[in-house]
Parts: C-alpha cells; sequence; structure tokens
C-alpha cells in the first residue's frame, strides 16, 4: 500500500538535534540549530514568561479554542512590535495581522495566500536562506526562485547583482526578504541599501515579504524593523511573518504571526477574512497557551519592558561571543580574517568551513553546525568557547 512513498532523508537542521542528543562526547556543543543558550548552556525560561505563566496557572482556566485568528491581544501584540506602537497604518485599520503557529504557520499561510490569490506569481529568495522557505513555498505550489545575495569572496552582498535581478522581475512577483540577523550567514542590508531595495520593489510592483524570526538580536526592536517600518512609509503592499520563538524563547510553544499591510481598510478586511478562511482550512485555530503568553507580555507594560531588557541581555551575550571566538581565533591563526564574526548581525555566522570542515568539526570534536557553515554563535559560552576555537583552528590548518 505505501510501499512507494520516499523515505524522508531527514532535515538538514532539525535533524542535528537528534544527532547531538545521541552524541556520547562529554565535550559535545550544539551550535547547529537556531536556538538561544544562556551562558550556562542552557536555555533560559525569561522572568517575563514566568510572570505570564503564573497569571495563567492561578487560577487554572478552561482551554477553548481560540479564534481562528487567535487572541486579539497576541495580534495587537504583533501590530505594535513590528510597525510601532503609534503606527499610523495600525490607527487607520490598514493592517490584517493574524496569531500563527509560530513563524513556519505564518510563512505557510502566506504561501497558501500567495499560491491561492497571486496564482501568476513566483517567490524569489535569497542565495542563500533559511531552507524551510524553500520547502514551505514549494509545498504550497508556489515556484521558487533565487535572487543573488551573500558574497563568499567578500563575506558581503551582491548588491548590486541582486538589485539588477530584481528589475527583472514581473509585477506581483513575490521577495522572500530577511529585514535583519539574515538566516544562515548573519549579513544584513544597511538602511541605504534597504532604501533602494524597497524604490526597486515599488518601482517593479513587487510584492515583499518580510520574514522576520529574531527581532532584537540584531541592533533593538527598532532597528531591525527598519525594512518593515520604511515600506510601510512608501505606502507599499507588504507581508510580515514574525516568530516569538527566539526572542520569547518560547519555541515548543509555536507563537507568531502573520501580517499583511493593505492600501485600504476594504482589503484589509478582505485579506483577514481570507486568511482566516485559510486558517480554518489548515489547522483551523492557533495554540492558546502560547498565545495566552504573548497576550500577557505584550499587553503589560511593565511585562512588556522587562522582556526587552531580557532580549537585548540575549543580544548582548551573544555579541560577546562573537568579540571573544574572533580575538581567540585571530591569536590562533594570524594569517585569516575573522572580521565576519563581528560584522554579521544575529544568532547565525556564516564560518566559510567546507562541508568536509563541518563533518569534521561534529565527527573529531562533538561540535554540531549545520552543513552549509552555519554556526548559530548563542550555543557558545565562555566554558566552550576554547574547545571550539581550537577545533577550527585545526580543522582550519590541516
Ligand atoms: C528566518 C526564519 N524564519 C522562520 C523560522 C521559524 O520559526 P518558528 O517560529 O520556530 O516556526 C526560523 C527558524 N529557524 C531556526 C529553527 C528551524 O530551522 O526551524 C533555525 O534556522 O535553526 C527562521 O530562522
Amino acid at each position: 500500500m505505501f510501499e512507494r512513498i520516499d523515505y524522508y532523508a531527514g532535515d538538514p537542521i532539525l535533524g542535528l538535534m537528534d544527532k547531538f542528543a545521541k552524541d556520547s562526547n562529554p565535550d559535545k556543543v550544539n551550535l547547529g540549530v537556531g536556538v538561544y543558550y544562556d551562558e550556562d548552556g542552557k536555555m533560559p525560561v525569561l522572568e517575563c514568561v514566568k510572570t505570564a505563566e503564573q497569571r495563567i496557572a492561578d487560577p487554572v482556566s478552561p482551554r477553548p479554542y481560540l479564534p481562528m485568528a487567535g487572541l486579539p491581544g497576541h495580534r495587537k501584540g504583533c501590530q505594535e512590535l513590528l510597525f510601532g506602537k503609534d503606527a499610523q497604518v495600525l490607527k487607520d485599520g490598514l493592517v490584517a495581522t493574524i496569531a500563527t503557529i509560530g513563524g513556519s504557520g505564518a510563512l505557510k499561510v502566506g504561501a497558501e495566500f500567495i499560491h491561492e490569490w497571486f496564482p501568476q506569481s513566483k517567490c524569489y529568495v535569497s542565495d542563500p536562506t533559511w531552507g524551510n522557505h524553500i520547502a514551505i513555498f514549494e509545498g504550497s505550489d508556489v515556484e521558487v526562485g533565487k535572487y543573488p545575495y551573500y558574497d563568499k569572496t567578500t563575506g558581503g552582498i551582491k548588491f548590486d547583482e541582486m538589485i539588477a535581478f530584481f528589475e527583472t522581475l514581473n509585477k506581483d512577483d513575490v521577495l522572500l526578504l530577511h529585514p535583519c540577523c539574515h538566516n544562515p550567514t548573519g549579513v544584513d542590508l544597511t538602511k541605504e541599501q534597504w532604501d533602494q531595495v524597497l524604490n526597486v520593489i515599488q518601482e517593479r510592483e513587487l510584492i515583499p515579504f518580510m520574514d522576520i524570526a529574531y527581532q532584537g538580536f540584531g541592533e533593538d526592536m527598532d532597528s531591525d524593523a527598519y525594512a518593515i517600518r520604511r515600506a510601510v512609509d512608501m505606502g507599499l503592499p507588504l507581508f510580515v511573518s514574525n516568530s516569538f520563538s527566539k526572542n520569547l524563547s518560547l519555541y515548543g510553544e509555536r507563537v507568531g504571526g502573520l501580517s499583511v499591510v493593505c492600501p485600504t481598510t476594504d482589503e484589509a478586511e478582505r485579506v483577514f477574512g481570507q486568511l482566516t478562511s485559510m486558517v480554518r482550512r489548515i489547522y483551523s485555530s492557533p495554540p492558546s497557551h502560547g498565545g495566552r503568553v504573548v497576550d500577557i507580555i505584550m499587553n503589560d507594560e511593565a511585562l512588556h519592558e522587562q522582556w526587552i531588557g531580557e532580549v537585548y541581555g540575549m543580544r548582548d551575550r551573544i555579541k560577546a561571543m562573537r568579540m571573544k571566538l574572533k580575538s581567540v581565533l585571530e591569536a590562533k591563526i594570524s594569517d585569516r580574517n575573522f572580521d565576519y564574526l563581528t560584522n554579521q548581525n544575529g544568532m547565525f555566522s556564516f564560518t566559510g568551513l567546507t562541508p568536509e570542515q563541518v563533518e569534521r568539526m561534529q565527527s573529531e570534536f562533538g561540535i554540531y553546525m549545520v552543513s552549509n557553515s552555519r554556526m548559530c554563535v548563542a550555543g557558545l559560552n565562555v566554558d566552550n568557547i576554547d574547545y571550539v576555537a581550537n577545533a577550527m583552528a585545526k580543522v582550519l590548518k590541516d
């Protein structure tokens, strides 16, 4: 009956978690999946989350279905985080926002929406991008192409090539963009470059789809949303998928959002209705526990302020690990440039290790990175950083 079903080869990122768990090496280090670990190598439970959980736990309340679009407070929290608390576009009711099953759920609903309502549109992703971007959109029968992005010779961006490519695209083609903390390279556009990109999008009438999964890990909550807010200021139609997995450390609670900025309130109403209908068809309604945590934190001024501080604490620890690893590697290998470690933004660094070197890091040292050479810098701490640097030095020198 099912003998013709293909075997699943496993996910290049999530598959590392299983391998890491089974690895008996006492010195093993997980620099694979995009998860933040604290100074002690543990996944934190944020203080603001503990407070929210206590409010949910006492008194214990029933767990009814949520609205298909999720809790209004969750949706409002997404909007204010992305567009700004006092954004005119929110006051004017131009943004259709639903709570989703993480950022992945937002991307899936967005991809289904594009497939259904923009059937001629192709979706273009950065080269390279987060692998699941391609799988999600192709899984919704949206044809996916790649735009030039990372320049491995300079460690920067093929900006002129990227702009020239955008100028060849058709009206309503979708560009999947990383507003900050690019995954997997960590290499971000400057504000000036974003202005040029958004001008081309406006001229070519392309559809920007911005996926922001690490807001707060780059510069700060507002700066990290620069591209989003600039697009709104220009009056562009805009899709934004956001994730609270990393900046609330709520990975398994599956909390995120999908927002669509529309030209009129009537269009926003139409889009909201169709997004809701799509949710019903795919998963019916989002999870309540995570939604209530988001609702409480995003709408309680004191908890929201505490949350911002906790995110910036994670951000700053990652930045400190970047600086430390760079200085340790520079001391070990004087003839190699490690500036990329401090030039790149967010959780990830594209180390440039070959697949063979990445494999050696795993097999000889129990250090797990993604095969494309992505390192999750958030897995580093003062206890493992010298071990990781020594291993990198060894595989780079041999
Ligand atoms: C850019 C991006 N967008 C969306 C997501 C999905 O977020 P979520 O809210 O958990 O559905 C992730 C997760 N990335 C990390 C984990 C994964 O691969 O699923 C990663 O790149 O390691 C991203 O890196």
